[in-house]
């Protein structure tokens, strides 16, 4: 197994033109939050947001709209039970995320099915927490759809529930075998994430248990769609979202007990503007 350090991070982390605009830096539709777990989505849609993503839209149960729109004005809304103007606006985006938030009742599996029927062969979609499940349910009445680009992220236990493999039987082995047969990239997030694509495995080295806390894997979700926009190479894309998030926590848990998602997503831009141009990557703003 390979391991994402922070060289890794720095070397490939993308220049901006100076005629650069947004559409160069990826469309990103986040789709979840149901009436009751609105909060995940913003985290995921605030984190591709602080990411860099150029242009993003959330698709989310319409109570959640003012609140979208208070923390994030760049962001737009879009109505999720609205099944044509989701398939419709689908294929126009570069990176679709689906989950935080959504719930796992028959509502959040029709706009499961509407998403995963609605995606081209192309573009990547990042299958995380409630869609995990619904993804699962999915499978026992569909065989999986190995033309699609699909980045699940599991926590252990959600990837216990689709693999059978449990924390203490997973191992890198049974979990490569697990990912040929999904034909998926597997991102399975731990103290010490790995990363499964179909050619190589790698091993996040940053992270600690200041980040044991609600949000952050919904947060991790839009870092990751942010960077897909924008990486030319999706796997740096991916390796490199997955070292950042944590290695934001680590920098902040030198003087933060705990550390939040929003903290994380606050600090995204001068951790990018630090590592692109100089050494001083050990002090963050908190
Ligand atoms: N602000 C919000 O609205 C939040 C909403 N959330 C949403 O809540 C829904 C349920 O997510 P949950 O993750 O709680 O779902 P689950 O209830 O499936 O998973 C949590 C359980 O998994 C087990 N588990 C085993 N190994 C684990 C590991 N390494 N890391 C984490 N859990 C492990 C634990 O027993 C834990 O209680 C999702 O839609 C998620 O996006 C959460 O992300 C928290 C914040
Ligand atoms: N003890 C820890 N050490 C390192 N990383 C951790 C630790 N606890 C949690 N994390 C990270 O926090 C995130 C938690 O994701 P997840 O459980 O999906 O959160 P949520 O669903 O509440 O948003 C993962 O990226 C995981 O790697
Ligand atoms: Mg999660």
């Amino acid at each position: 197994m390979e391991s994402i350090t922070v060289d890794y991070v720095k070397r490939y982390l993308p220049v901006r033109t100076s005629d650069a605009h947004k559409g160069n830096f990826g469309r990103v539709l986040c789709i979840g939050g149901n009436a009751q777990m609105g909060g995940a989505i913003i985290l995921t849609s605030s984190a591709a947001l602080y990411s860099g993503a150029g242009l993003i839209t959330v698709a989310t149960d319409p109570v959640n709209r003012s609140s979208l729109h208070a923390r994030t004005p760049e962001v737009m809304f879009s109505e999720m039970y609205d099944y044509s103007l989701l398939k419709k606006m689908i294929p126009k985006m570069d990176v679709v995320v689906i989950g935080p938030g959504l719930g796992r009742d028959q509502v959040a599996m029709s706009v499961f099915k509407n998403v995963i029927n609605s995606i081209g062969s192309d573009q990547p979609l990042i299958i995380d927490a409630d869609a995990i499940y619904l993804f699962g349910q999915y499978l026992n009445t569909y065989p999986a759809n190995k033309h699609k680009k699909i980045i699940l992220t599991p926590h252990l236990g959600e990837w216990e529930n689709l693999s059978g493999l449990n924390a203490q039987t997973e191992n890198p082995d049974l979990n490569r075998q697990k990912v040929d047969q999904l034909g998926v990239t597997l991102v399975l997030k731990k103290a010490r994430t790995e990363i499964y694509y179909q050619d190589s495995q790698w091993k996040n080295t940053s992270g600690n248990p200041s980040m044991a806390t609600g949000g952050m894997g919904d947060t991790l979700a839009g870092m990751i769609a942010g960077f897909l926009g924008q990486y030319a190479d999706a796997k740096i894309g991916i390796n490199s979202a997955v070292f950042l998030h944590s290695y934001i926590a680590d920098q902040l848990a030198k003087t933060h007990y705990v550390t939040l998602p929003s903290q994380i997503i606050k600090a995204i831009p001068s951790m990018m503007q630090r590592l692109s141009t100089d050494n001083r990557e050990d002090a963050v703003d908190a």
